[in-house]
């Protein structure tokens, strides 16, 4: 046995080393001059501290920040360096000015290709360019309000469900649990499938179950896992592999990857057997007739359809649900706020009667939305956007680095292959972006205009919903069905907290109960109807 590991030492270590050499030969080094925290790992860098050893997500970050200013020396695998930067100029540079010169990284790709296969937000350069174009027209403003009673007829059905949650639950409602199953029920209904999943009222609907497990195991990092990720990247053939993992988390992914698929066949090829509108612009309608085109700048394979379904519902449903959870939550620890948005709402439905509100009647809530933005800056659900430079490029700088030497550096060179990481945590909590309380969740610093120097996000200058050409297709989406569901519950309960919570690192940053992080994402609150 001795003798047999002595060999295999003998094979394998030599052969690690020639193969790693090899691999991390072209590896692009960052000026010297940046600062950046010590790693306590040469094979992880700072992943496993970043995804394990933060009780809140993002304090690492915050830390790193305040000690060595806006942009930043990281450690990646085996040594690699990263730039994680949250200054707005420079988050600017790379996400708007130079976008598809700063690529989405292989890493990325590959755990979004995990759980969606190769759909929109998978792909990189003109295949994203094709994608993205066939699917905006579902996105557009006009398109969108037509899905407006969805939205309200789903938090209709929410609060009667959360109604007899109550009853049943003695008053402790995991409110992350069924404002996952309405964002299920809105996307199904409205935008995607034109296909009703009725998860607020089927306790066994087979989709929302499997999605309520989705993230969990999502913030376990490990060493080994680093390293498998790193051998994925430099042989691409291993990606295949994920799905073969007996890890819960590749699981649950591969598992909830298979079923939109299948769901997503059955739901096209039904609407292509009934389809005659050839102007429609819900995404089924649009994915059909671009699976028909013959003109190959708006053409989408089959298999280019069924991934779409399934990263329309990946991207669209823990994301709207999470941030919607973060809004009850913060309301429930600020009573004060929680009363304010209650009486505007009371202010609104004495002038529009019991009937539905119309698109401008949510837009003109000043409170509502103050609530709903804070919160979006306060918990963005995807922490860092991690992009590769395809070409050498020179980063502006908003907040100079000053070197030991005194000198004041306003520019990044960065070389082919360096992968930049644009903060959202650290960008949306950035003093000189938002002031000395840029920590605090304070609603009401939206009810005075910002003025935002430097464009960056999607929406209200946050960078929760990315920004530039792969920005989040679906924040109006998101807006207005958050705009719509919490509305709907702040007008009808009144939310207390009930256990300590925390904002977990991983995959997508989600609420779990601090004593009990192993239970996976929960928000417990006490509700009671007003
Ligand atoms: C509060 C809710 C949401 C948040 C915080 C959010 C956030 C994001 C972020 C950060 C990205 C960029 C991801 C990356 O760079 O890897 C993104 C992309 C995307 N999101 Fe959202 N999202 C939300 C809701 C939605 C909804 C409701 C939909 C659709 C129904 C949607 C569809 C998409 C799509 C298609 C992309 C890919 C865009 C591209 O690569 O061109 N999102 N989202």
């Amino acid at each position: 046995m001795a003798f047999d590991s002595v060999w295999l030492a003998v094979a394998v270590v030599p052969i690690g080393f020639l193969l790693f050499h090899w691999a991390s030969a072209g590896y692009p080094r960052l000026p010297s001059y940046i600062p950046g925290p010590p790693s306590r790992s040469w094979i992880a860098g700072h992943a496993v501290d970043l995804w394990n050893k933060q009780e809140q997500a993002g304090d690492l970050e915050f830390a790193w920040f305040k000690q060595y200013g806006a942009t930043i020396k990281t450690k990646g695998t085996f040594g690699t360096e990263i730039l994680l930067t949250s200054d707005a100029k420079a988050i600017h540079y790379v996400l708007h000015t130079s976008a598809y010169r700063f690529e989405k990284a292989p890493e990325a790709v590959i755990s979004i290709t995990a759980v969606n296969g190769k759909g929109v937000i998978a792909v990189n350069g003109k295949t994203h360019q094709r994608h993205r174009k066939v699917l905006s027209p579902a996105f557009s403003e006009i398109q969108l309000r037509t899905f407006m009673p969805v939205f309200q007829s789903v938090a209709n059905t929410l609060t009667k469900t959360i109604r007899a949650a109550i009853e049943r639950d003695g008053g402790i409602v995991d409110v992350h649990h069924w404002l996952g199953r309405a964002s299920l029920d809105i996307i199904g209904e409205s935008s995607a499938f034109n296909y009703k999943f009725n998860s607020l009222e089927d306790e066994n609907c087979e989709m929302a179950n499997i999605m309520s497990h989705l993230m969990d195991g999502a913030s376990a990092m490990t060493e080994p896992l680093r390293v498998g990720l790193w051998l994925m990247e430099k042989f691409p053939l291993l990606q295949g592999l994920v799905d073969y993992s007996p890890a819960d988390l590749h699981r649950h992914m591969v598992k909830f990857k298979k079923l939109a698929r299948e769901l997503g066949k059955i739901i096209v090829d039904k609407a292509k057997q009934s389809s005659t509108d050839t102007s429609a612009k819900d995404i089924l309608s649009i994915l059909v007739r671009a699976n028909e085109s013959e003109d190959s700048s708006k053409k989408l394979s089959e298999d280019e359809v069924l991934n779409q379904t399934a990263t329309l519902l990946s991207a669209g449903q823990e994301t709207t649900s999470s941030t919607l959870t973060w809004v009850l939550y913060e309301l429930s620890k600020c009573p004060d706020a929680q009363h304010a948005l209650r009486k505007e709402i009371r202010e609104v439905r004495s002038r529009v009667g019991d009937g539905p509100l119309t698109q401008q009647d949510y837009d003109s809530m000043e409170m509502l939305n103050a609530v709903i933005k804070e919160t979006l800056r306060f918990h963005p659900i995807l922490g860092t956007m991690l992009r590769v430079a395809s070409f050498d490029d020179i980063i502006p700088l908003a907040e100079p680095i000053i070197t030991p030497d005194g000198q004041t550096i306003s520019q990044i060179p960065v070389q082919k292959g360096q992968l930049v990481e644009c903060a959202a945590h650290g960008y949306n909590r950035n003093p000189a972006v938002w002031g000395s309380d840029a920590h605090i969740w304070r609603p009401e610093r939206w009810l005075t205009k910002q003025e935002a120097q430097v464009t960056v996000g999607m929406h209200a200058n946050v960078l929760s919903f990315s920004g530039g050409v792969r920005g989040c297709s679906g924040w109006r989406f998101a807006m207005m069905s958050m705009q719509s569901i919490t509305f709907e519950l702040i007008e009808n309960f009144y939310f207390e907290p009930s256990e300590a919570i925390c904002r977990r690192p991983g995959l997508l940053i989600t609420p779990h109960l601090a004593a009990r992080v192993e239970e996976g994402v929960k928000l417990p609150l006490r509700v009671t109807e007003v």
